[in-house]
């Protein structure tokens, strides 16, 4: 009998491989790739629903993202220095909502293993990593996460998505099996980074004036998955949009982006698209929607993007670290008063994840999932 076919209950059209475009059609860019014009690169956000054009994304250099010196936190040194770096920490979070962290402990040989495997991955052949296939509504393995329609404009990159943890999220049958030792590799990386962030989540509760466990303790058995992003050169990288506008639906997230890549994370400061320059060895951190909430709006999720390169093909490596599926969250008692009233109603996290999940990437438009709505005196 002839195998039933699968039928998708979603119709997301084709999707064109950007790695093989950009391999046998390097000028072609396919029209479903094309941005409308108030959704491309070089148009900066100044207030909502206008939109003024710049030459260049943030030519403003006076920004520059904070640097955290993870030794000064976790070695045993001066008391001084440990506060120092806390306050560092927790101005960055209020002040950023991204940092890079140095001397971060996760051990750059495997940094350098993962990204070469990584890099090799995505030069298989077609075939081979379709054998990974991440199906139109899925969110793991081979392919474009987010598309949700056929008349939904593309992002120009191709990815490779993995749950970590829990044990029992990951789907096997998922995991590459080349490059060889690239899934054992994967382990052990993701391991090292997730102490990280469990350290990273520690410090700022700290920070915050909270036991060291407030957060750990609430988020349970915490979610870890991996992102893996490809993004190929671009001939008209004006036109098209490497990762969509979004914030992230975690607590934290960590940041690989892979040496020898041009730059292409930017994020929105201010209402202007700046570009992270990450330095050799760090791990840029963003504080996702999460914290944003427990925090009750004051640390903030902060939208990014990334953009195509003309020359250069790009890789970076993303974990997102959540609170468990079971968890019911909500602004923290200690962040809500007279002066600070409760901006997000409480929810359940894995019901925000399916929110988040089934949504195409929109800006910060996910969090209006918990968003208490005020409304307005007129
Ligand atoms: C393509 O995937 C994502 O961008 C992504 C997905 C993460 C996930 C997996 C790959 C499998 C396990 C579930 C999970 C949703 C964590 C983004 O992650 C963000 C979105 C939410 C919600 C989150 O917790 O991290
Ligand atoms: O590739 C990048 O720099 C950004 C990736 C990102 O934001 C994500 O995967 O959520
Ligand atoms: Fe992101």
């Amino acid at each position: 009998m002839a195998p039933i076919p699968i039928i998708s209950p979603i119709n997301v059209g084709h999707i064109d491989d950007v790695i093989e475009l950009s391999k046998t059609k390097p000028d072609t860019i396919p029209q479903r790739f094309v941005r409308d014009i108030t959704e491309r690169p070089t148009i900066a956000t100044l207030t909502p629903n206008k939109a003024h054009i710049i030459t260049t994304p943030a030519n403003n250099h006076h920004h520059h993202m904070p640097i955290i010196d993870f030794s000064n936190l976790s070695k045993h040194n001066t008391h001084e220095l440990f506060l120092h770096e806390l306050l560092n920490l927790a101005t960055a979070c209020k002040n950023w909502g991204f940092f890079q962290v140095v001397n971060h402990g996760v051990d750059l040989n495997l940094m350098e293993s993962i990204e070469k495997m990584s890099n090799e991955f995505f030069m298989l052949p077609l075939e081979e990593k379709q054998k990974y296939p991440m199906l139109p509504g899925t969110i793991q393995g081979y392919g474009q996460a987010f598309v949700f329609s056929e008349d939904q404009k593309l992002d120009w990159c191709n990815m490779l998505a993995l749950a970590i943890e829990p044990q029992h999220a990951r789907n096997p049958n998922l995991w590459p099996k080349k490059p060889e030792k690239f899934s054992e590799t994967l382990e052990e990386y993701s391991r090292e980074v997730r102490k990280l962030c469990e350290n990273l989540v520690k410090y700022i509760a700290i920070g915050l004036g909270l036991k060291e466990e407030a957060f750990d303790s609430m988020f349970g058995e915490a979610v870890q998955a991996i992102r893996i992003n490809y993004y190929p050169a671009c001939s008209r990288p004006e036109l098209v949009m490497g990762l969509s506008p979004h914030s992230d639906g975690s607590a934290l997230t960590v940041l690989q982006q892979a040496k020898g890549s041009p730059v292409g994370l930017q994020i929105l400061k201010d209402g202007i698209w700046i570009p992270v320059h990450t330095l050799p060895n760090a791990l840029v951190i963003n504080i996702g929607d999460t914290i944003e909430v427990l925090k009750n709006g004051k640390y903030k999720s902060v939208e990014h993007r990334a953009v195509a390169n003309e020359n250069k093909d790009r890789l970076s490596l993303v974990t997102f670290y959540a609170p468990s599926y079971e968890v019911e969250l909500g602004p923290m008692p200690e962040f809500v008063d007279a002066n600070h009233p409760c901006k997000f109603r409480r929810y359940n996290h894995g019901e925000y994840s399916k929110h988040y999940i089934t949504h195409r990437l929109q800006g910060k438009k996910a969090l209006d999932f918990a968003k208490i709505q005020t409304r307005n005196a007129f």
